[in-house]
């Protein structure tokens, strides 16, 4: 719902100071609607590292063609997918090549790239990590994957990443033209709390970059994205690397936007490929103006809360 907030302006230019009221258009919730296009980039993804980053730089560029603003990119998209990799293929942020290749892919392109994620060394641990960086080729945030994947489903896969990897701890939200985005990466999707959280702290859309498998892929993907999407009235973007039969972790793909009302707005199929989106808050304040939901919790009952830092 659309609220009259009544703003003080102090003008800097005159000697004695002069105060004015206006008026602005608030949302109740998320503060002035804004609208932004997103790129969401399904790369291919294969041993090669220096390939992989010459790819995404060439991707990003096109996106911005294309008249994107941020782009996204998929997890892991420097380097395969797999437990035996990570090591191998670990870097130091912001220090290490695939930092740089973003840094200046984002600089030269005059974007804000969302780089998926990388494999992470910082002492004797490894993460799997998103970073952001803006038009300037600034580090804005870095998210580190807080839910590791360990699955066994007889016949269907069995994976472990806490063999290798550490999880992170803290939960992750940046600003985009006035839009707060929350960040999560793949299996973090299946944890409805910490979606809450970042739809709690004023999130109008949730991204995550992803690689699901041919066995909770066609199951779960879509999906968790709707489910998370209708739940909290947010925009949700999944980007996923695009399938590489011959790999040995073989990902879903299917990289989607979902809009507030639930509905799969944008969707591709295992293949590489772009989404090209605009992303408009306004639908978020109309689906929760129509739905209040998010006024009707019974938070006397329950709650959802932190119980440690945020990022
Ligand atoms: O949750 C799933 O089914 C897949 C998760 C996954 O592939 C990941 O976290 O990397």
């Amino acid at each position: 719902m659309l609220s009259r907030v009544q703003v003080l302006l102090i003008s800097p230019l005159k000697q004695s100071v002069t105060k004015s009221l206006i008026s602005l258009n608030f949302s109740t919730s998320e503060g002035l609607s804004a609208c932004f296009r997103i790129a969401l980039l399904q790369l291919q993804v294969g041993l090669d590292k220096a390939q992989n980053l010459a790819n995404a730089v060439k991707e990003i560029h096109k996106a911005k063609e294309k008249g994107a603003e941020l782009v996204a990119l998929p997890e892991f998209f420097n380097a395969p997918y797999g437990t035996q990799y990570f090591k191998d293929y670990a870097e130091e942020i912001p220090c290490g090549p695939s930092s740089a290749a973003i840094k200046c892919a984002a600089l030269e392109a005059g974007v804000w790239v969302v780089a998926g994620t990388m494999p992470e060394c910082q002492r004797d641990k490894l993460y799997n990590t998103c970073t952001v960086w803006d038009s300037k080729g600034n580090l804005v945030c870095v998210h580190r994957k807080l839910h590791l994947f360990d699955i066994d489903i007889p016949g269907g896969i069995k994976f472990k990443e806490s063999d290798v990897l550490t999880a992170g701890d803290g939960i992750t939200s940046f600003c985009f033209k006035g839009v707060k985005i929350g960040l999560g990466v793949c299996y973090d999707l299946r944890f409805f709390e910490m979606a809450q959280l970042m739809s709690k702290d004023g999130c109008s859309m949730l991204l995550y970059p992803g690689a699901f498998n041919l066995t909770t892929g066609p199951l779960h993907w879509e999906l968790l994205a709707r489910a998370r999407a209708n739940d909290l009235q947010l925009w949700v973007a999944l980007v996923s690397p695009a399938r590489d039969v011959k790999a040995k972790y073989v990902a879903w793909g299917h990289s989607l936007v979902v809009n507030p009302w639930g509905k799969v707005m944008q969707k591709l199929d295992e293949r590489p490929g772009t989404i090209i989106m605009d992303i408009d808050t306004k639908v978020v304040e109309q689906v929760r103006t129509q739905i209040p939901i998010r006024k009707q919790r019974r938070t006397d009952v329950y709650d959802t809360i932190y119980t440690t830092k945020k990022n």
